[in-house]
């Protein structure tokens, strides 16, 4: 779909870059020539991946465990990173979610959400700003976030509150710091098939599938995603700043994606508090 090497010469951190989502767009980054940093918390999952991603790129892959809910370790990231030269763009992607009540919801519950889905990506945002401000460099930051941004989304409350303010942060950083050379842009992506994400969202007892609900009848591909990403973070979008782009085959156009929670029995939630998944 694009030129070869539209990324060359690109240093990128993905966070979360271990799995799902954040591999698929690390695959398609290196393809198109981009050098690639990984981090996850769990190192064992980032070396599986960058040995895999190796073995089909002649492109660099340096894997870094580091818990972006941790600021300190968020920061001694960046240092090890910009020792080497600095990033040219980083990918917010690190978060987690579940489906709950909030009734039911703990603070610690609420914490567990929001500390990796909008600290995490609010720590590496600003750790990344400061040093291409200081060092005079350029630099994009694109945030994955989710429709829910704009439908709000029942039983996923903090995981809505947490995207919905990375995406206050990319419109108000677009403005502060594009005079500055970083660009702030944001991916609100609808249904993609991810380990992390059925764990999470899609328990056995949903009543419909993501694909019957979706206006296109399926699916998204991560190969979609991941061009999307490719073209949002490269030069070639270089006057796309503040901009939140939706790929869900149009799926929040009918529904915010939890409807069919809403007839869940008590029964079923007692069910799905007992099983929860542990991402
Ligand atoms: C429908 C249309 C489109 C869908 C769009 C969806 C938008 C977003 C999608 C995604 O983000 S998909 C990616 C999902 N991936 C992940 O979540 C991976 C990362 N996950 C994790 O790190 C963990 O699974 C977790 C979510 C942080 C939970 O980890 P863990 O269970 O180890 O947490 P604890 O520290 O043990 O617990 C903290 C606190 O949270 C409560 N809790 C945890 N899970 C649940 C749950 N499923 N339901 C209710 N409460 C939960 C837990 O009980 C603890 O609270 P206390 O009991 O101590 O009060
Ligand atoms: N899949 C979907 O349908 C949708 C996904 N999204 C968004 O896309 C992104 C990717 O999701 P997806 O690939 O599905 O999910 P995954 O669960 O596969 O990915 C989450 C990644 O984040 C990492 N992560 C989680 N917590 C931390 C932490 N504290 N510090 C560092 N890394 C962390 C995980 O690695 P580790 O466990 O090793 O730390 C994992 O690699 C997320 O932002 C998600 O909200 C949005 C809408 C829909």
């Amino acid at each position: 779909m694009f030129e070869t090497g539209l990324l060359r010469g690109k240093r990128i951190l993905v966070t979360g870059g271990g799995s799902g989502l954040g591999a698929a767009m690390g695959r398609r980054f290196l393809a198109l020539g981009a050098e690639l940093v990984i981090c996850g918390r769990k190192l064992d999952r980032l070396e599986a991946t960058a040995s895999e991603m190796r073995a089909q790129s002649s492109g660099k892959v340096t894997t870094i465990a580091c818990d972006v809910r941790d600021g300190v370790a968020v920061d001694e990231m960046m240092d090890a990173t910009w020792r080497e030269a600095p990033l040219d763009i980083l990918v917010n992607n690190a978060a987690a979610t579940f489906i709950a009540q909030s009734e039911h919801l703990s603070f610690r519950a609420a914490d567990a959400v929001l500390a990796p889905t909008l600290h995490g990506a609010m720590y590496c945002t600003l750790a990344a700003g400061k040093r291409w401000i200081d060092g005079r460099h350029n630099g994009v930051v694109l945030s994955i976030l989710s429709t829910s941004t704009i439908t709000g989304r029942a039983f996923t409350v903090p995981s809505a509150m947490a995207k919905s303010a990375v995406l206050a942060m990319t419109k108000s950083l677009a403005v502060e710091w594009g005079p500055k050379g970083i660009r702030t842009v944001a991916i609100a992506p609808g249904p993609f098939p991810t380990a992390g994400a059925s764990g999470q969202l899609r328990p056995v007892g949903r009543d419909e599938g993501w694909s019957a609900r979706n206006p296109m009848g399926r699916t998204g591909e991560h190969s979609e995603l991941a061009d999307l990403a490719s073209f949002l973070v490269s030069d070639r979008a270089g006057y796309i700043n503040g901009e939140m782009v939706v790929i869900d085959g149009g799926a929040h156009l009918r529904s915010s994606g939890a409807e069919d929670l809403l007839r869940w029995t008590d029964a079923q939630w007692a069910e799905q508090r007992a099983a929860r998944s542990k991402g």
